[in-house]
């Protein structure tokens, strides 16, 4: 069954409203984060929160733990307390692959994600992506602007080359891939326009800041009705040329051939998992 990742909230770990409000908030996956939004002196007590707040059910909603970097002096706390207590251990600032076989020395076996933040990182992500303890890649757009000194533009182009990487290797490998935050979260129409360019570029949804951006992620990373609508035509028009003896259809125009079946199947089980999350 496929699991949709269109809205994946970050809520501070050291927030226990935060974390109780999330519980009920039509997110797909909440990235519970003990990094960068937990300053120093919050970060102990954070995870006794954290602890407290993955006893409760969560629903569907995917629940991934931020730890702290690696090299920092909370990696390994948060890894005993967390590497195994919720969906996935998402990795801030992953350079290389090492780096995720570091994390899986400490807890063998737990599902990773892996934070794209760093030219390095974007340089090494097809490596990054064939990790087997890998299931998906969210997109660090703050940290790799402050790397690369670049100026935001609304259009991205900054950062175009670095996406473009992580999204190649994602897919290569079968992952999940999750475009980067959109800051101004009280801006609806900036966060729809990059929500619509991620959907175009192929990211499977878009990381939040705040609850006022789920609706939008949510509606942009679905299929629209038209896509349902062509997905269903191009499949009977595919199975009525097959049954002719065919190989290829054509529909208003253009040739259906199995590839496009092949997606248009994706889009409808899709919409079928999303309809499953609303019941
Ligand atoms: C940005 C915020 C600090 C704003 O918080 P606040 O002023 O409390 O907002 P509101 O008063 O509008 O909140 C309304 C209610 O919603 C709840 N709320 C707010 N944010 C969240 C959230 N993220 N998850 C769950 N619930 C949330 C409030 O508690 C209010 O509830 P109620 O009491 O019932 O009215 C705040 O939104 C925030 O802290 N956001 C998360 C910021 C964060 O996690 N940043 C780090 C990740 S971004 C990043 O760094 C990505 C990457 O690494 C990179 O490099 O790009
Ligand atoms: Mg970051």
């Amino acid at each position: 069954m496929m699991r949709p990742c269109r809205s994946v909230l970050y809520v501070p770990a050291a927030n226990a409203r935060a974390m109780e409000k999330a519980r009920s908030l039509p997110a797909d996956a909440i990235i519970f984060d003990l990094e960068d939004a937990v300053t120093a002196a919050e970060k102990v007590p954070a995870r006794d929160l954290l602890a407290k707040a993955l006893l409760q059910d969560f629903g569907p909603r995917v629940r991934i733990v931020r730890i702290n970097g690696m090299d920092t002096e909370w990696a390994e706390g948060d890894l005993r307390a967390f590497g195994r207590a919720a969906d996935a251990v998402l990795v801030p600032k992953v350079a290389r692959g090492a780096d995720l076989d570091r994390v899986i020395a400490r807890v063998p076996g737990a599902p990773l994600w892996a934070m794209m933040e760093t030219p390095e990182g974007m340089l090494n992500a097809a490596e990054i992506a064939a990790h087997p303890q890998l299931r998906g890649m969210v997109i660090g757009t703050n940290d790799l602007m402050k790397e690369l000194r670049a100026r935001f533009r609304p259009d991205r182009q900054p950062l175009m080359a670095g996406l473009g990487l992580c999204l190649l290797a994602a897919r290569a490998h079968g992952r999940v891939i999750v475009d980067g935050v959109y800051n101004a979260y009280q801006d609806e129409a900036g966060l729809r326009a990059e929500c619509e360019q991620g959907r175009e570029m192929g990211f499977d949804g878009k990381s939040l800041i705040h609850p006022a951006q789920l609706a939008i992620a949510n509606e942009v990373f679905a299929p629209t009705e038209a896509e349902l609508d062509l997905a269903r035509r191009q499949i009977a028009a595919f199975d009525t040329a097959v049954a002719q003896g065919q190989g290829i259809a054509v529909l208003e125009g253009q040739i259906v051939e199995n590839l496009h079946v092949e997606a248009a199947r994706a889009t409808l089980a899709m919409a079928e998992a999303i309809a499953l999350r609303a019941e």
